[in-house]
């Protein structure tokens, strides 16, 4: 109702602009053009018989009247028509500024904030917009293909899994709100190569539940693939409610839209994270291990999603996997992630802060490559269940699951420094400093043997490989040339890689 309103304004402060046209005309009544286009003034003859030059004081007078007359009116029509011109140049800045966004009908107050990357949104302003458009998008290929709303799809592991879900021939539709956590012209570039492949991401909040009906209401998707959420360990102490608008709110608002406005009810595949075992020391860590010990906000909001989807699939019979992600890494990969910025703080030559525990022992993780997570979500979308409820009353029991995604062979992060260090052809300046007390654990480690019973989960990336293929895009995307016989080897470029 909002947008039918907004286009009637618009529409007649246009029809206000032409109503200008009249007083425009003044100035030029004793002008013509010839079909040259040239400008001429009247000729003498085509004037008509000279004028009876004794009423010519008379005329005088009054052609000083009309000319008093005139100036006022034209006056007048100046001013209106600076006015209309101001009111013009607002609508058509406004009517710029709204098709940046690619989904006209479903851009939200959240959308995007403004991107460098100026050829990237000319060719977005041009992206199916409608509702045809999302359909479109969302449906596959094949009559048995999956039909996934991926929510963060403009995000890390969301843009990979909408590309492998979409060249695989399942329909895709993403959902991105395009915060500034990170650099969003990352989450545009990731966009535009998505729309190339025929994915469309809807510009919009996962909190905005009318949007999500709407959603539904266009088509009926057979999964969700939740992966938008504040994400980041450390950043939680600096912004607490951030963690509780997307992880908590934002996982309820999309839980509540599958139970309730979805017809059928789709099954929910969602990311939660390693970081649930938090202060757990048994290794490696094993979904049978206690998660009743967060060490971070961020982990007690993920711990708290778990909670959550057990009550809507006891509620409601909603099918939801919860995946447990382990420091998930590779090319375009999240700014805000220790391996990114550690490349970046590397080439430019700058410090990098290396943590330690308050023991002394190095600090590792099990990092994991993107392309083993692509493989672990569609493994887990492919075993989903069909959730139960019907007109949002559950009728059976449906499906309850939760699963490791991790590397299963920790690494430490000095290892991690080194091996970029390898790739990148230069020394890191490095402060070895006592890991701060604000979320961070010492180590994580993956037992993944219930993924692999599942859905065949083997990671096969190791640290090194990875590695060297983020490098090679990374310096691919934001145009550094590396010394000689350094970087990312011999691969084929990675896709998209380049701004241009
Ligand atoms: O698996 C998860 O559940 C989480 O993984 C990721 O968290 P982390 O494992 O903490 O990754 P990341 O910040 O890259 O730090 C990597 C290592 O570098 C160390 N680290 C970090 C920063 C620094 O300045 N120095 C440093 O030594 C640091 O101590 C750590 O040992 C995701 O960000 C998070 O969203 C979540 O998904």
């Amino acid at each position: 109702m909002e947008r039918i309103n907004y286009k009637l304004k618009v529409s007649s402060s246009l029809s206000h602009l032409y109503d200008l046209r009249s007083p425009l005309e003044i100035p030029f009544r004793a002008s013509y053009q010839d079909c040259s286009g040239e400008l001429k003034r009247p000729s003498p003859a085509a004037m008509g018989p000279p004028p009876d030059t004794s009423k010519t004081a008379k005329i005088d007078r009054y052609n000083s009247y009309l000319g008093r007359l005139n100036s006022a009116k034209l006056l007048a029509a100046s001013s209106h028509l600076l006015f209309r011109a101001t009111l013009l140049t607002a609508v058509v800045l406004l009517l710029f500024l709204t098709l940046q966004s690619p989904l006209l009908p479903f851009s939200s107050s959240y959308s995007s904030s403004p991107s460098p990357h100026r050829s990237l949104l000319t060719s977005l302003s041009s992206s199916p917009s409608s509702p045809a458009g999302i359909r479109r998008s969302a449906t596959p290929r094949h009559p048995n293909g999956l039909s996934v709303l991926v929510t963060g799809a403009a995000g890390f592991v969301g843009f990979h899994c909408s590309l492998v879900l979409k060249k695989r021939g399942d329909g895709v539709v993403g959902l991105d709100n395009f915060n500034s956590y990170y650099d969003p012209s990352l989450k545009r570039a990731r966009q535009y190569l998505l729309a190339r492949h025929g994915v469309l991401i809807v510009a919009g909040d996962i909190n905005d539940s009318s949007l999500l009906a709407k959603l539904f209401a266009l088509h009926p998707f057979s999964h969700i693939l939740h992966l938008a959420a504040q994400a980041g360990v450390r950043y939680a102490a600096r912004n607490p409610n951030s963690y509780v608008a997307s992880n908590v709110a934002g996982l309820v608002s999309v839980l509540e839209a599958a139970a309730k406005s979805a017809d059928p009810q789709p099954a929910v595949v969602w990311a939660s994270s390693s970081s649930v075992y938090g202060l757990n020391t048994d290794s490696p860590f094993s979904e049978l291990h206690r998660t009743d010990r967060p060490a971070s906000l961020y982990a007690a909001t993920k711990k708290a999603g778990e909670a959550i989807a057990h009550a809507y699939n006891h509620i409601y019979g909603l099918s939801v996997t919860g995946l447990r992600f382990f420091t998930v890494y590779g090319p375009w990969g999240r700014p805000d992630m220790a391996y990114f910025f550690f490349t970046k703080a590397i080439l430019a030559g700058k410090p990098i802060t290396i943590f330690r525990t308050a023991a002394g022992d190095e600090v590792a993780r099990d990092f994991t490559y993107i392309d083993d997570v692509v493989k672990g979500c569609l493994g887990a979308l492919d075993t989903s269940q069909r959730s139960t409820g019907v007109a949002g009353k559950k009728t059976s029991p449906a499906q309850l699951r939760v699963y490791n995604l991790g590397n299963t062979s920790p690494v430490p992060v000095s290892r991690l420094v080194a091996i970029l260090e390898g790739l990148i052809g230069v020394k890191a300046k490095k402060n070895v400093v006592t890991m701060p007390s604000n979320g961070d654990v010492p180590f994580t480690h993956a037992n993944v043997s219930l993924a692999a019973g599942d859905f065949g989960y083997r990671p096969t990336t190791d640290l090194s490989t990875g590695l060297r293929k983020f490098v090679k895009w990374y310096v691919q995307y934001y145009g550094i040339k590396l010394k000689e016989g350094v970087g990312g080897g011999d691969d084929d470029k990675a896709e998209g890689a380049s701004k241009e």
